[in-house]
């Protein structure tokens, strides 16, 4: 999505206050106070690790559970001033909470023109979408600089190579996940992605998953797989 900056206005409220969690002024025990717990992928920490044999993530992450309100899980939810180092203190003007709940919210709007964008294309009612999709999972990511170039990849699915992304400074990316190809009975498809790092210059993105109720049942709406129904009907 490109061009508006009320698009691009959200992240000022977070662009202060989360670089720095990652930048080692805020001391490993602190973060480590706000780490994953056993079955949840809140928290900081690397998320889907299995084995100790496992290729793990560059990145360094926290996530949390953002919307809708009643959903977040505050003992994940660091707070200011008391927990970070009292010499870097200064840096933590806003709170990191507050700048987390300003984030979401604000970003709930740009989610709203995306679910409506897609549901328009799809021909079906805006309403249909935005009750299934309405949690919000923020994930903030540090990766270190690496001898390697920084990119954003999505893998072509006609031939299986990785196509390079520019970015673009006054552009959202919006990535379609598995929910959205079952629902959409593959006419949007889930795109396969991963990021190059940079060699000299540690990179930082925040990904917005917007993501269905959980508890619910996810199947291709009715009228746009009336011809074949490609995907089995899924609880989430
Ligand atoms: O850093 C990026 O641009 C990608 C992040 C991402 O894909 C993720 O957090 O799942
Ligand atoms: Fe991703």
């Amino acid at each position: 999505m490109r061009g508006s900056p009320a698009f691009l206005l959200p992240f000022t409220s977070v662009a202060p206050t989360w670089p720095a969690f990652f930048y080692g002024v805020v001391a490993l025990e602190v973060k480590n106070a706000y780490a994953q717990r056993p079955g949840d992928l809140q928290g900081y920490g690397k998320a889907f690790v299995v084995s100790e044999d496992q290729k793990l993530d560059w990145s360094d992450s926290f996530a949390i559970r953002a919307q809708p309100p009643e959903a977040r899980h505050l003992s994940y939810w660091p707070t200011h001033p008391h927990t970070f180092s009292k010499t870097h203190i200064v840096i933590f003007v806003a709170s990191i909470r507050k700048s987390f709940e300003d984030y979401s919210s604000e970003f709930m709007q740009v989610t709203r023109s995306v679910v409506t964008f897609v549901a328009k294309t799809l021909h079906i009612d805006t309403k249909l979408m935005e009750d299934k999709y309405v949690s919000r999972v923020l994930k903030m990511n540090y990766y270190h600089p690496c001898m390697s170039m920084a990119e954003k990849l999505i893998r072509d699915g006609r031939h299986g190579a990785w196509i390079p992304v520019k970015p673009h400074p006054k552009a959202l990316l919006v990535n379609v996940g598995d929910f959205l190809e079952i629902m959409s009975n593959g006419t949007y498809k889930s795109i396969e992605h991963r990021v190059k790092i940079n060699a000299t210059q540690e990179r930082l993105s925040i990904s917005a998953f917007h993501i269905p109720v959980f508890d619910g049942i996810n199947s291709p709406v009715t009228h746009i797989a009336k011809d074949k129904v490609l995907y089995k009907t899924m609880m989430i």
